[in-house]
């Protein structure tokens, strides 16, 4: 039996103990799963309650079992989900049930969903959605995922698929009336002309500038600056927990720490970093190094000093806001006009951290711009629409024999099946579902 014909089940919900669990079964043998666990099939889509018993007939538990018979289901196949209560020995007993019965075993991660995907349920880029969806951190994040899931994109290739098709008859048709010169251009012309309209549609969903990607991955800050400048002590207030050590020590922090945050539903990740200095300590020399390099590649790098050590940037970056800290020492008061910090706080006692925060939310805003409007959230989406364009451009060069053009027409097509998952996506679904949790 090929192991897509199998029935596969899997714990559905978190980590136990829990109130509940719920388990599913999706495939062919789903009804027989149910028969012999609660001894009957209940009604289709009804919550039953049953006494859910092992192959022997010994009890497992009291629970709730639901029937969904395909292809009416999530996964198109027939599926039985079991609600029980939500103990690590419930789950077990239920699991080795399962797995003791004949062409039934675990499902991989994201089985279900690569499931619903073969039998037409979704478009990749909905289950891709869905991915996004599951491991959605932000409110943002969330809103996007849904977008995507409800097939914002999928929608638009799809139709942009059926107009290149469109165009392709009208070019094949023109080219079985190449005799008749006239024909042959009454029908090509509406073709380039559909193109070009489709050409400057597409276009304009690539010029969206990687917004929907980014808000994907989020906005990386990074706080950097000499040592023992208060930058630890800064990332654990904003974090409003100890995630790295504090000391009065140069060179406390050697690793890259970074923490989450949530600003106004903005996913925002902050980095800090060891103090920049020169050092013997082949350790510390190798913070340094990452926290140069990871300062680099952040969006936005936070240079921390203070009166003290006032020092001007000395990392790399494409924004750099300068923030003096320490301004609760009397010296760092005295002091406090003799630089233009564009920020003045104390990491220790929390002044002026709810300015920059404030600085740093609206920064995020303007960061992510109009990123939910985007369309495009993976380099996967980029890479095949780039494709479909630049395969559409080349078809519009004028001059073009027919039989080219045609060619062209079709590879945009391809590119967009791709991008839907309709042709040749086999090593693309392992890496997506891969991804997925196990018992989606
Ligand atoms: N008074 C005062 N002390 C602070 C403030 N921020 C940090 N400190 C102190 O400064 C010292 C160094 O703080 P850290 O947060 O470890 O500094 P750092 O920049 O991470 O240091 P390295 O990791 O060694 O580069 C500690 O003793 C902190 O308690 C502040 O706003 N006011
Ligand atoms: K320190
Ligand atoms: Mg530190």
């Amino acid at each position: 039996m090929h192991p897509s014909d199998q029935t596969i089940f899997a714990l559905a919900t978190g980590a136990l103990p829990s109130a509940i669990a719920i388990v599913r079964v999706s495939g062919p043998r789903a009804g027989d799963v149910l028969r012999v666990l609660t001894g009957s099939l209940p009604p289709p889509r009804r919550a039953v309650r049953c006494d859910l018993r092992d192959a022997v007939g010994e009890m497992i538990d009291d629970g709730v079992a639901l029937w969904f018979p395909g292809p009416a289901s999530a996964t198109g196949e027939d599926v039985a989900e079991l609600h029980i209560h939500g103990s690590r020995a419930v789950a077990a007993a239920l699991i080795k049930t399962l797995s003791s019965l004949q062409d039934v075993r675990p499902a991989e991660p994201g089985e279900f969903t690569r499931r619903a995907f073969e039998n037409g349920k979704l478009d990749l880029t909905e289950a891709e959605g869905l991915d996004d969806l599951i491991h959605a951190d932000t409110d943002a994040q969330r809103r996007q995922a849904l977008r995507q899931l409800r097939g914002v994109l999928g929608d638009r290739a799809r139709r942009w698929r059926d107009q290149i098709i469109e165009a392709l008859a009208l070019v094949e048709a023109g080219i079985d009336f190449s005799d008749e010169g006239d024909v042959a251009d009454e029908l090509i012309g509406p073709a380039r002309a559909k193109i070009a309209a489709l050409s400057a549609e597409i276009a304009e969903v690539l010029a969206e500038q990687g917004r929907g990607e980014r808000l994907r991955d989020g906005m990386v800050v990074a706080i950097a600056g000499p040592p023992n400048v208060g930058k630890s002590t800064l990332i654990n207030r904003l974090a409003r927990r100890e995630v790295a050590i504090v000391s009065p020590h140069a060179g406390t922090t050697r690793d890259v720490i970074e923490v989450q945050l949530d600003l106004d539903g903005y996913p925002v990740t902050v980095i800090d970093t060891a103090g920049l200095r020169d050092s013997d300590d082949p350790v510390e020399q190798e913070g340094v190094r990452r926290a140069r390099s990871r300062a680099a590649a952040a969006d936005l790098v936070l240079w921390l000093s203070t009166a003290v050590d006032l020092s001007d940037p000395d990392v790399a970056g494409p924004e750099i806001w300068r923030v003096r800290n320490k301004i609760d020492l009397a010296e760092e008061r005295a002091d406090r006009s003799l630089s233009r910090p564009d920020f003045g706080i104390s990491a220790g006692t929390g002044e002026g951290v709810a300015d920059l925060l404030r600085a740093l939310t609206r920064f995020a805003a303007q960061y992510f711009g109009a990123a939910e409007a985007g369309l495009i959230t993976r380099e996967r989406h980029r890479t095949l629409l780039a494709d479909a364009a630049a395969s559409l451009a080349r078809s519009l060069r004028p001059g073009l024999a027919e039989e080219i053009l045609a060619e062209e027409l079709r590879a945009a097509a391809h590119s967009l099946g791709r991008l839907l998952g309709r042709v040749d996506v086999e090593d693309v679904l392992g890496e997506i579902f891969g991804r997925f949790c196990i018992g989606k």
